[in-house]
């Protein structure tokens, strides 16, 4: 086994601030990494499965489940009774019945959220096991905004000061030495790509930021609801969670910060459910800086992300981007456009809400902490048609 050594970097004002102690920090790598999926009989923890079939540096060590505890994935999902794991996969178990101390090097936690602070605070973390979470436990920073957005006080506040958020391409420096990355929700990884960089170069304004959202119905979980049955989704849209959406504060955090201004940043964000299995695409109307045009924020985002294999910015005059684009693909594809109000831009980005909307960002994250190329396991390609 090899062992890489993993230096100490100056972190970024930003990063300290999510990454208060550098106990985090692990001297040594494992080269192939002992995985745990916490909730692996989800749509998140499904799809990290298929991501993690074609990953050379994972080893899938345990996969829990509630519900489906005692059953093999093949049972859950027929997809995984044959292919790549075949047998090889281990049986869902419960999460207590787990020595996690030595089972895993890293977890994935797929939990629906509140779930998910209970069982990360029960892990081993003093003893070198590192988590991504993909619940949305970990990501407000702001104790009350928890608390009013969630429904009930947080209940392990200590582990939620030192979660670093986790888009992976703008806070990959704390990522790297984090034990704990809350990894980002799907709407919120979507707007922040693009709107991220275009307020900290002040190109736009930080008011009257208007995010309609649409997203695909994987997003909701596999958990049957009368909201996800085929009669109530098919052949229609609807707006849901309007000026009330969880994700709402999780955006203005991220905006906020890279605005740097003492004010918040606030956002109307309306996600809309779509008639599709997966994807997600904002159009995000903004007021541009004065003299700032949408060629000066598409040049300051294809600068942004020039070396990022994941996020790509489309040339002036290519068309939008759309979900299928991007299906089953790592990728956040980006358009920026002039509005036919002078003064105003749109913004179109669009990625897959269960690849880099959580598990492929989820094992980008992994990557980062482990000192893999960032696209290993990443590679897949959107699908046709
Ligand atoms: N779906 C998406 O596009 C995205 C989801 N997320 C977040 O990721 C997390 C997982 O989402 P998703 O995979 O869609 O959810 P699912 O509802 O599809 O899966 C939830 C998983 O958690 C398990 N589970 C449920 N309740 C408990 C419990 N009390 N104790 C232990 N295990 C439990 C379930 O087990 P069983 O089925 O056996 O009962 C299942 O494995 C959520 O927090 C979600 O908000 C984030 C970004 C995007
Ligand atoms: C279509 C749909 O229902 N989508 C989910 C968002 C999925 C997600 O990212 O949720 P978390 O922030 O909880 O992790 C929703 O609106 O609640």
């Amino acid at each position: 086994m090899s062992l890489s050594f993993i230096p100490l970097v100056g972190l970024p004002r930003r990063s300290r601030r999510r990454c208060p102690r550098l106990h985090s920090v692990k001297a040594s790598m494992p080269s192939v990494v002992k995985v745990g999926i916490l909730g692996a009989s989800g749509y998140t923890g499904a799809e990290l499965l298929r991501l993690l079939a074609q990953h050379p540096r994972a080893e899938v060590s345990v996969l829990t489940a509630d519900r489906s505890a005692g059953k093999e994935m093949g049972a859950v999902y027929p997809q995984f009774a044959f292919g790549a794991f075949g047998k090889s996969l281990p049986t869902l178990v419960r999460s207590e019945d787990v020595n996690w101390a030595s089972a895993a090097d890293l977890v994935f936690c797929c939990l629906p959220h509140a779930t998910t602070q209970d069982i990360i605070a029960s892990l081993p973390l003093s003893s070198g096991l590192r988590v991504v979470d993909l619940s949305a436990d970990f990501r407000l920073r702001d104790l009350s905004s928890y608390e009013r957005w969630y429904g009930g006080k947080h209940r392990a506040p200590v582990l939620q000061k030192e979660a670093v958020y986790g888009i992976s391409e703008l806070f990959r420096e704390s990522i790297r030495d984090a034990r704990l990355v809350a990894n980002p929700g799907c709407y919120p990884t979507t707007a922040q790509l693009p709107l991220i960089p275009l307020l900290e170069k002040r190109l736009i304004l930080p008011t009257d930021i208007i995010i309609d959202a649409k997203s695909g119905i994987s997003g909701a979980g596999r958990s049957p609801t009368q909201g996800t049955l085929f009669c109530e989704v098919a052949d229609g849209i609807s707006a849901y969670g309007v000026a009330s959406h969880r994700h709402m504060p999780e955006i203005e955090q991220g905006l906020t910060d890279a605005y740097g201004s003492h004010d918040p940043v606030r956002v109307s964000f309306t996600p809309h459910l779509m008639p599709m299995s997966r994807g997600i695409l904002e159009t995000i109307y903004v007021k541009t800086s004065s003299g700032v045009d949408a060629d000066q924020m598409r040049k300051c985002l294809a600068n942004r992300y020039a070396d990022e294999p994941f996020v790509h910015v489309l040339q002036k005059g290519v068309a939008p981007p759309q979900t299928r684009h991007v299906r089953g693909s790592n990728n956040c594809v980006i358009q920026v456009m002039n509005d036919a109000i002078s003064g105003r831009a749109i913004i179109i980005s669009a990625l897959d809400n269960v690849v880099k909307g959580a598990s492929g960002q989820a094992i980008q994250n992994m990557n980062i902490m482990f000192g893999f190329p960032e696209t290993m396991g990443l590679e897949c390609q959107p699908t046709f048609p």
